[in-house]
């Protein structure tokens, strides 16, 4: 196949992709035609009938199984205890109603006759259980107790002591005996008894005795159920809670807030086909192209994570486009699930929204930092981390895409018990050879090229992906930009200014740097203060979160582990990997991006590969690179906190 045909826009292609895979055939559906125009909030989905709830699978589905499991079930009853007085406003309640005081004996009675489930007939649970059985009136006596916590005192014949008393009785006969210590080494130590069904444990549907605990949390449902003939639970009648901010309907018949996002509820259904219902259970993300929800399959009972994208068509054209790359790598480029992408399931419109459904992934690269309170990861995680990130982005140069907005918040954990990534998020994905758009990356992790406004290449991501390592180190971002001035200031405050072949040929160059006289220096950086003048602007110097100024400083005297403390060995092993990290980094941070190493050259180095550094590492078959020339301006900006950056973290 030529390299023109390989295009994922060229139609044969994709239709050699069809072809390809007849098993899974390309799922997108034109989403305007779907729908059949716009409706309103009452009709549709609203109007049918209520959806199948969201149970757990094993929790019984339908009624009969339901019933089946309920006439099976048996419930054990407590022993009796005394009564309390009532007090006067009391209330009975005899398995469906409530009831004044008063009328307590009658309803003992009826009780007996209607046999619920929550009041066992002392035949039927002597048979069962081989438990002594109470008299019949002591048996109803106490299941009032147990279900009303009060009792007419002259109703009921002589009570024994309360158990609590009877227990204070016995401590007193019974000689205190010390526990005896000893050594536990693992749960074996422990001899549990386990005591399959214990005395006085509330019992499940299907006759296991389950704990308190389990009772009144896991299984409350069970437990109501079992405490009411009547009751009955469906998730859909569950009051829902809005997800969507803010949540006043302005667009699209009221569906719709002022920004075009669908306003989303929990306990919503998204999708009106029968196996394409999604029940929304909880919001994983906002970004530009919409919000992220956790949702639950209706027919397969799958979770997964659904995007339903803003309902403007720029955001709708783009979200195709990630949806299409997204098709060619799940089936085309990696259709073993080999190369950390994320998995497209299937798509789907809802109400005038495109809906993509994905695998649920878990807490992004960015949430991971925060969580460890912005203090950076080991530097072996950060080394698992990359042979993974560069194993995707060497796939993606080889396939000639570029992500185009590599960041931590697009880089997801498959689950949080095992180091495994995937790369989500190809809504501002391109082709190689197609590189329309001039304004594109998450400012932090943006190529020098781009801000510049040069012709770019796969090596953009290669930048993201450096800027991305270094923070996994430190905890928070190297270049922290609050503006495209601020972003360039910063790198070349760290890496010195880019080749002059770059200042020159950049579309952007003089907006923030000036070209000079001096034959050496042909361009350097504006001043904030000329800056200013010149924009009208009040820029600010930038904060330094940084003691230090350069890649190799600030990465060699970042804080120690305390983990590390008292050992000079283990000191001097994390001395030894923070300069191969270094020259890692060095080599992927190149501002020249003829010369910046490719995925492939990166996974060479001997922080992936852990093969002995001797303190310089070239790849195979290039020339040293011009050790880079550090011009860095003098103006330094006031310091910083860590957390400061946190609110920058958007997109300018
Ligand atoms: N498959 C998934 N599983 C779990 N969470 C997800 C998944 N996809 C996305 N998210 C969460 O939703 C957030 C936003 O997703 P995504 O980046 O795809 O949206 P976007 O609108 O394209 O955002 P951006 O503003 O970065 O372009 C992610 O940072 C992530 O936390």
């Amino acid at each position: 196949m030529q390299e023109d045909e390989k295009s994922i826009w060229n139609p044969a292609f994709m239709g050699n992709v069809q072809q390809n895979q007849n098993a899974a055939p390309y799922l997108f559906k034109n989403p305007w035609n779907e729908n059949g125009g716009a409706t309103n909030r009452n009709s549709g989905v609203f109007s049918q009938p209520l959806p199948t709830t969201y149970e757990e699978p094993d929790r019984p589905r339908d009624r009969d199984d339901f019933q089946f499991r309920r006439r099976n079930s048996s419930l054990i009853v407590p022993p009796t205890r005394a009564a309390g007085p009532a007090p006067p406003d009391s209330l009975l309640y005899n398995g469906s109603q409530l009831f004044p005081m008063q009328d307590a004996h009658d309803v003992s009675m009826d009780l007996h006759r209607r046999q619920s489930v929550a009041v066992t007939l002392p035949h039927t649970f002597n048979t069962q259980h081989g438990t002594a059985a109470e008299p019949p009136f002591q048996q109803t006596a106490s299941t009032f107790h147990r279900k009303l916590s009060t009792f007419p005192g002259a109703v009921l014949p002589a009570a024994p002591p309360p158990l609590k008393q009877l227990r204070r009785q016995e401590e007193i006969l019974q000689p205190f005996a010390i526990p005896q210590m000893h050594r536990v080494a693992g749960k074996q130590d422990l001899h549990p008894t386990v005591n399959a069904t214990p005395k006085y444990r509330r019992a499940s549907l299907n006759s296991k005795t389950v704990s308190p605990l389990i009772a009144l949390t896991d299984s409350l449902i069970t437990t109501y159920t079992l405490c009411s003939s009547e009751f009955s639970y469906q998730t859909s009648k569950n009051p829902k809670r809005v997800l969507t901010k803010p949540s006043e309907g302005k667009h699209n018949n009221g569906y719709d807030n002022a920004n075009s996002d669908y306003i989303l509820y929990v306990n919503d259904v998204l999708g009106i086909e029968q196996n394409r219902k999604y029940l929304v259970l909880d919001i994983l993300g906002q970004g530009t192209f919409g919000q992220v929800v956790k949702c639950q399959n209706l027919i397969t009972k799958e979770i997964v994570a659904v995007k339903v994208v803003k309902s403007k068509s720029e955001y709708l054209n783009q979200s195709i486009t990630e949806a299409k790359i997204l098709e060619l790598l799940n089936n085309k480029i990696d259709p073993m699930n080999q190369h950390h992408f994320l998995r497209l399931h299937e798509t789907f419109v809802h109400r005038n929204h495109l809906c993509l459904v994905f695998e649920l992934l878990s807490n992004n690269l960015y949430e991971l930092l925060k969580q460890n309170q912005f203090h950076g990861l080991s530097i072996s995680l950060i080394r698992t981390f990359s042979r993974q990130l560069l194993d995707s982005l060497g796939v993606l140069k080889d396939n000639k895409i570029i992500h185009c907005d590599l960041k931590p918040e697009n880089i997801l954990l498959v689950s949080l018990d095992r180091p495994e990534l995937k790369v989500i998020d190809f809504g501002s994905a391109c082709e190689e050879t197609r590189t329309v758009y001039t304004y594109i990356q998450s400012r932090f992790y943006r190529a020098p090229e781009v801000i510049l406004g040069i012709p770019y290449s796969a090596g953009i991501d290669m930048w993201s992906f450096g800027c991305i390592i270094v923070e996994l180190f430190l905890g928070i971002p190297i270049f922290p930009g609050s503006s495209e001035f601020n972003q360039i200031t910063r790198i070349v405050d760290t890496l010195g200014l880019p080749p002059t072949w770059m200042l020159d040929m950049g579309k952007n160059s003089s907006n923030f740097l000036n070209k000079t006289s001096d034959a050496d220096k042909t361009w350097r950086l504006k001043t904030v203060a000329e800056y200013n003048a010149e924009y009208k602007t009040k820029e600010q110097p930038g904060k330094q979160y940084f003691k230090w100024r350069t890649l190799e400083d600030i990465v060699q005297n970042y804080r120690l582990s305390k983990k590390l403390a008292g050992s000079p060995a283990l000191v001097e092993r994390e001395m030894q990997e923070r300069k191969c990290l270094t020259n890692f980094l060095e080599g992927i941070l190149n501002l020249n991006p003829l010369e910046r190493w490719t995925p492939q050259q990166a996974a060479l180095h001997p922080f992936i590969t852990q093969q002995p550094f001797c303190g310089t590492w070239y790849p195979p078959g290039s020339t040293p690179a011009r050790a880079a020339k550090r011009d860095r301006p003098k103006e330094a900006g006031t310091s910083g906190t860590a957390n400061e950056f946190t609110k920058l973290r958007i997109d300018d």
